[in-house]
């Protein structure tokens, strides 16, 4: 049996999870090695996982996550008005099914950008196409694509994806070109996928925030219906952060 000719193959045939797991077993003593059907499962397998664990890792890398967390370090308390189960529920994934919102408010430092991040981090474990977009940097990427005649392009894009966290929402006045592409953002994306919005404004406060009644009721509309809150509340984790270094 020429086992570097089938290595070869794999490498050729572009199977590297199967590679590098038939190349293990060439590793260890011939009574250790599996064969026959348990083997052919075995490098299976090993393939579908290296393919999945590629597919999490390209989903990370283009979710352009701001922190780099996971749901486990999410800490749940009830001074910080959010419980394990709340957060168990938001992270085994359905609202995505859903095509729901997450809306996170709190004040500065709490913790709304580290939540979402974890969220969207879960989401790509899951396999769902994240992106992770700073308010302020929307506007920047709709201003350029308005100069360079891409804003259709960007609207597909962003349609394509599973889940957009809008981060900081209602910290910088808004343009009505802005407005204009946020309504048509959730209107593109209404019960089909979802948005994870953050912002240290009250929900409440969010009409008058986008100042133009007629596009408020229609943003808020698609927004809020059917959208899980999150009130973050406690000390600044921020101020606690520095603190704790000091
Ligand atoms: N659950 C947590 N455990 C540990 N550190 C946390 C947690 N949540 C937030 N932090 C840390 O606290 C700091 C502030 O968090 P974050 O940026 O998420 O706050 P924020 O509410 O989004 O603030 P802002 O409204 O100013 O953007 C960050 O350094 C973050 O890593």
């Amino acid at each position: 049996m020429n086992t570097t000719q089938t290595l070869q193959q794999m490498q050729q045939l572009r199977l590297p999870g199967m590679y590098q797991a038939y190349r293990s077993q060439l590793e260890l003593s011939m009574d250790q090695q599996l064969d026959g059907h348990e083997l052919i499962a075995h490098l299976l397998q090993s393939e579908e996982q290296n393919r999945s664990n590629e597919k999490t890792a390209l989903c990370l890398k283009l979710a352009k996550l701001r922190l780099p967390v996971t749901i486990e370090q999410v800490e749940c308390s009830q001074a910080r008005n959010i419980t394990k189960q709340q957060l168990a529920m938001l992270a085994e994934g359905r609202y995505l099914l859903q095509g729901e919102n997450i809306l996170i408010t709190g004040a500065t430092g709490c913790g709304k950008s580290h939540l979402a991040c974890a969220l969207g981090h879960q989401a790509c474990l899951h396999g769902y196409k994240t992106i992770y977009l700073n308010m302020n940097r929307l506007a920047e990427k709709i201003t350029l694509a308005r100069l360079d005649g891409s804003y259709i392009k960007l609207l597909n894009q962003l349609e394509r994806q599973s889940l957009i966290i809008l981060d900081d929402f209602g910290l910088a006045p808004m343009t009505q070109d802005m407005r204009l592409t946020l309504l048509q953002l959730l209107e593109d994306r209404y019960g089909k996928k979802s948005v994870i919005v953050t912002s240290q404004l009250p929900v409440a406060k969010w009409h008058e925030y986008l100042n133009d009644p007629t596009l408020a009721d229609a943003t808020l509309d698609r927004l809020t219906a059917n959208a899980h809150r999150v009130e973050l509340k406690g000390e600044s984790l921020r101020r606690k952060k520095e603190k704790a270094n000091q």
